[in-house]
């Protein structure tokens, strides 16, 4: 199983806790086993001692009896501490591995998963693999140890009685946990995936609710989700009916070995080849020995589930970045003019077969603080002209220089440091107004997140909620109106004072009032900055030195508004060719 070697490296930082937490359940198990052993010979001895009227001294295994019972006490107390304190430091770990494996794929790569999906495998998956130590590593390992001394020191006294006991522990700590794994590996795997699907389901069905409720459709919705919950119950019902086998087989297991022991063991006593007290010792040794198996066919029957866990969370991290990073990172100039010459991309299809290109052959120079537009319709490819700037992904010919130098030269992250992003849609993170913000620049003092919200004309309205810069934003926060989270972004982006702007139509859906406030705050933001602005609105497009006009991945149209007016295109998608531009026609030629 690969799956289990990969982990085992993985969990590498945590071999000390690992160790411990396997010499402690090790300890604890045979300090059990010591004391109902010896305590059944204690008994017997003292018995047969009084019956025949010898003085017997009890000092010595009175205080083994005592010793064992503590050290069970203390050794199941550590025992939890030191292998919960390895699993949840494991499972950290774990998550922060898989989210910087996560992190490079995004967006490219995760398109095809559903969010629900990933935030299975970051939680639910991750949390699965606690089996793997607490269930199968540190028990196996107890039970081969445990199992091997106990037979070597019951040998001691009699073979035959010892090969019973070895030949009952494989029954329970192998045949039933292979059998186990077996019947378990069906459910198991189903589990992972059902566990997924529900998830998806509930978060379609959150998200989606009031498009449900308008169309009808909850009812229907909720079949979905009731037959989705159906499956799910249906598998649990089935692991732990095996579950409860296995417990009640391990059980049978015990009592017959303590059965079979007497009955061994008996007429050996009869003989006089073992003493009556050493065969209650052995037979009570059988029995505690059985502890050390107990767990195990549970733990096999539930080893597919985490490894269909591991086998998804590897299928991620194996995943190739759409974009590799180049072995060699250029630094980013200090000249930040931009030309992108012959830039042709089409989007991977899903069945593999040529997609229509995305950008076919986009030619453009964006001198420094230069301002361009980019005008088309929808899906002409403006948002992938943005996507391939940011090195989302990567261009299948043609190039994208910054100062001169190729863009793939770069590493992601520092380019990106260079651009600032606003569009439409402003994410703001289940955090303070000011972990927002400080998103963009993480060092910057209150007087910069100030100043950059003055500018983005959003800080009187911060300053006017109850907390301030403190107040609580995103899902379970205020909520902020769609104008006030693009200031935000604009102030975000004044702190990361990059040179180079990227703006997705960020005035889009804003009532007049609103939209010349923020073009005000956006005006501030260009000032020194190249920018490329994706919009259609004619008060941004007033301020632009070019406007290109795309159309099916091609730039078709270039040069200023009053140039572009008599073009085809332009003045179709500003909505000028049907006579209904009597308001945009004035401030847009006055500039
Ligand atoms: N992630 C993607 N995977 C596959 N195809 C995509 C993806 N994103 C966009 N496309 C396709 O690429 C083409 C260009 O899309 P793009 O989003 O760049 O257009 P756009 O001009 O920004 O459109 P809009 O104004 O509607 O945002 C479209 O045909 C679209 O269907």
């Amino acid at each position: 199983m690969p799956e289990l070697k990969r982990l085992w490296l993985l969990f590498r930082p945590y071999r000390g806790w690992m160790i411990a937490g396997f010499a402690v359940s090790l300890l604890t198990l045979l300090a059990n086993v010591a004391l109902l052993a010896v305590s059944g010979w204690f008994v017997t001895t003292m018995a047969i001692a009084g019956a025949s009227g010898v003085a017997l001294s009890y000092l010595a295994p009175a205080a083994l009896i005592r010793a064992s019972a503590i050290a069970r006490t203390v050794g199941r107390y550590l025992e939890r501490l030191i292998s919960h304190e390895a699993t949840l430091r494991q499972l950290a770990g774990l998550r922060v591995w898989f989210y910087q494996h996560l992190e490079p794929l995004a967006p490219a790569r995760l398109q095809q998963y559903h969010s629900a999906d990933l935030l299975s495998r970051i939680r639910a998956d991750i949390d699965a693999l606690d089996n793997l130590y607490i269930r199968v590593l540190v028990p196996v390992l107890v039970a081969l140890t445990a199992g091997a001394g106990l037979f070597v020191f019951a040998a001691l006294y009699h073979l035959q009685l010892a090969l019973l006991l070895l030949g009952m522990l494989l029954l329970a700590g192998g045949l039933l946990p292979w059998l186990g794994r077996r019947l378990g590996a069906a459910p198991g795997r189903r589990l992972a995936h059902t566990d997924t699907q529900l998830r998806q389901l509930a978060i379609d069905g959150t998200q989606g609710l009031a498009e449900l409720l308008v169309y009808g459709a909850a009812d229907d919705h909720a079949r979905r989700l009731d037959a989705a919950t159906a499956a799910l119950i249906a598998d649990q019902d089935r692991m732990s009916r095996l579950a409860g086998m296995s417990q009640g087989a391990v059980g049978l297991s015990a009592n017959l070995t303590l059965w079979g022991m007497l009955w061994l063991g008996i007429p050996l006593v009869a003989d006089g080849a073992l003493a009556p007290p050493q065969l209650v010792m052995l037979a009570l040794l059988a029995l505690a020995a059985f502890e050390s198996v107990a767990g195990l066919p549970l733990a096999f029957q539930q080893l597919e589930q985490t490894l269909t866990a591991a086998r998804r969370l590897f299928a991620i991290v194996d995943a190739k970045p759409a974009v590799p990073e180049p072995a060699g990172p250029s630094p980013v100039p200090q000249n930040h003019a931009l030309h992108i010459r012959d830039l042709r991309f089409s989007y991977p299809s899903a069945n593999g077969q040529a997609s229509r290109p995305a950008l076919d052959g986009i030619d453009l120079d964006l001198s420094e603080g230069a301002r361009i537009a980019i005008v088309g319709a929808t899906g002409s490819g403006k948002s992938t002209l943005f996507h391939l700037l940011l090195r989302f992904w990567a261009a299948d010919s043609g190039h994208i220089r910054l100062g001169g130098a190729d863009i793939d030269a770069f590493h992601g992250e520092d380019l990106r440091r260079h651009i600032a992003l606003v569009s439409q849609q402003t994410h703001l993170f289940d955090a303070s107004i000011r972990d927002n913000l400080l998103l963009a620049a993480p060092e910057a003092t209150q007087g910069h997140l100030e100043a950059a919200c003055r500018t983005a004309q959003i800080h009187r309205f911060i300053e006017a909620l109850p907390e301030g810069y403190d107040t609580w934003v995103g899902e379970t926060g205020v909520r902020v109106s769609g104008g006030q989270a693009r200031r935000i972004a604009i102030a975000r982006a004044l702190l990361r004072d990059a040179p180079i702007l990227l703006l997705d139509e960020p005035t889009e859906g804003l009532d007049a009032a609103t939209e010349r406030a923020l073009m005000d705050a956006l005006h501030q933001l260009m000032q020194g900055r190249s920018t490329l602005m994706i919009t259609h609105r004619p008060m941004a497009l007033a301020d632009m030195d070019q406007i290109l006009v795309m159309d099916q991945g091609r730039i078709v149209e270039r040069g200023t508004h009053s140039e572009l007016l008599g073009a085809r295109h332009y003045p179709r998608l500003l909505g000028l060719d049907a006579g209904i531009d009597s308001g945009i026609h004035g401030p847009l030629d006055a500039a």
